[in-house]
């Protein structure tokens, strides 16, 4: 049986220290129905560590584990799903995919204040500067449901969710039944 629902399912991602969990903390804390889901959290808690990468100093996840968990989740709808890696997410589950940017050298700061071993603020300032989220982005969904937003000060995270509440509110007025959980 065809399931529907009836709110969308988003993605916060972008570079470690770009603000995606401050995006989705706010946008669900002005949109309450929708559930934050902080990757790395979320798999701690529901046991999908499956060990530890040494060289970037990071837990490894199992991903088909997590995908598991969240599969009914996704098929009612209202999930945020923050992490910094998006392209493991079945393209039929998602609707809207939110890259966050930053500058460098505002990142660089943010990942020092954080006490990040400076091979990891190397590796990560790079990959914003690379832009190498916002290209697995627009290769793994379609290009017309990712949008790019800069973020390096609190009116532009105001700005951002406000962008992204508006979006929803177009959504359901384009959706007034909810959506498909197939793929076209
Ligand atoms: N728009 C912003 N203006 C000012 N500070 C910000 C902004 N966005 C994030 N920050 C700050 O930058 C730091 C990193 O933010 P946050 O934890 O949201 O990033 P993240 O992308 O979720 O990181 P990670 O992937 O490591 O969890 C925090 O100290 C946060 O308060």
């Amino acid at each position: 049986m065809v399931s529907f629902r009836k709110l969308p399912n988003i993605i916060i991602t972008g570079t470690p220290g770009c603000g995606k969990t401050s995006h989705a903390e706010e946008f669900v804390s002005q949109n309450p129905e929708f559930t934050h889901i902080n990757v790395s959290e979320f798999a701690k808690k529901n046991d999908c560590i499956e060990g530890y990468d040494e060289d970037r100093d990071s837990s490894i996840v199992n991903e088909d584990r997590l995908l598991d968990i969240l599969e009914p989740l996704s098929e009612k709808g209202g999930l945020v799903i923050d992490w910094h890696c998006c392209e493991i997410f079945p393209e039929r589950w998602i609707d809207l995919v939110v890259v966050i940017r930053c500058d460098n050298t505002v990142l660089y700061n943010r990942l020092e204040a954080r006490g990040y071993k400076q091979s990891k603020i190397t590796e990560n300032v790079e990959c914003e500067i690379m832009q190498i989220l916002l290209t697995e982005a627009m290769e793994n969904y379609n290009s017309n449901i990712v949008v790019e937003l800069n973020s390096e000060s609190l009116d532009s995270l105001d700005e951002n969710v406000s962008r992204i509440s508006q979006w929803v509110e177009m959504w359901k007025e384009n959706n007034p039944n909810g959506i498909s959980n197939e793929l076209d």
